[in-house]
């Protein structure tokens, strides 16, 4: 087993329908994914809106695991409009997306926040998918760095087990562009994280974590950044609306040359 791909051994796909779909459309998504073939190297996650969930976690085929895109930093209670972990768990969703940068910019979520749901999330037994990434702007003003850390350090500060957290890396400035990180630029920040990983928390966290990258992934991109020594998956957004692509996506890495 390669050690970098966390417990399960395996790549990591998660598919994020973002606030996406109708009962017609997300039927139709999960009878293509259904008929999909999919090597049973990669661990493939789907990411409906709640209201959804349910149904797609009755009808979704087990080699699918769901996942949520938020819950609450608390218990369940008087929260009006918010959802916690445990009545996620309590309806067998396993998975939840963590501080999507949507969510940091739109919703202003801060990094002492997104660290504060994950350990939330994970202490009522979910896994979670922590997103980290940063604007063009903080990129080309020589920033990146220091946003990261700040970003990777907020849920560092929260969570005391790494078991069950998947990094995704995804630049803000690939998201939803159609401009893709370059191999080499996704290559370059994973393997900064994984250092970071090793350094401030521990060499075993490091060597276990699938980073995984999002930001216009493509069924004609994904091989090649597949091949990245540290990108261990994908986060896809608007491709995982597809299933072709999306399963094209998910088999990306088993098509890549040993
Ligand atoms: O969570 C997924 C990312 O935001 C990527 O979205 P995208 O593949 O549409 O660029």
């Amino acid at each position: 087993m390669d050690v970098r791909m966390g417990s399960t051994g395996k790549f990591f796909v998660g598919g994020n329908w973002k606030a996406n779909g109708t009962k017609e459309s997300v039927s139709k998504l999960v009878s293509g994914l259904n008929s999909a073939e999919i090597t049973s190297d990669v661990e493939v996650i789907v990411a409906p809106i709640f209201l959804h969930l349910p149904y797609v976690v009755d009808h979704i085929d087990s080699r699918y695991q769901v996942s949520a895109q938020n819950c609450w930093v608390g218990r369940a209670g008087a929260y009006t409009g918010e959802i916690a972990p445990e009545q996620l768990a309590d309806m067998s969703i396993p998975w939840v997306i963590l501080g999507h940068s949507e969510r940091r910019s739109l919703l202003k979520e801060s990094n002492d926040f997104v660290g504060a749901k994950a350990a939330n999330a994970l202490a009522h037994g979910l896994k979670v998918i922590a997103c980290i990434g940063e604007t063009l702007e903080q990129r080309e003003s020589g920033q990146m760095y220091d946003v990261l850390e700040g970003q990777l350090k907020g849920v560092a500060d929260s969570v005391s087990s790494w078991e069950d957290v998947v990094v995704a890396y995804e630049p803000v400035w690939a998201i939803g562009t159609g401009k893709v990180a370059t191999p080499e630029q996704a290559q370059e920040v994973h393997a900064y994280i994984r250092k970071w990983l090793g350094d401030k928390v521990s060499q075993d966290v490091s060597s276990a974590t699938r980073i995984i990258y999002g930001g216009s992934v493509n069924d004609q991109n994904a091989a090649e950044l597949a091949n990245k020594e540290d990108v261990d998956g994908f986060l896809v957004g608007g491709a995982s609306l597809k299933a072709d692509a999306f399963a094209t996506i998910c088999n990306a890495r088993a098509k890549v040359p040993a």
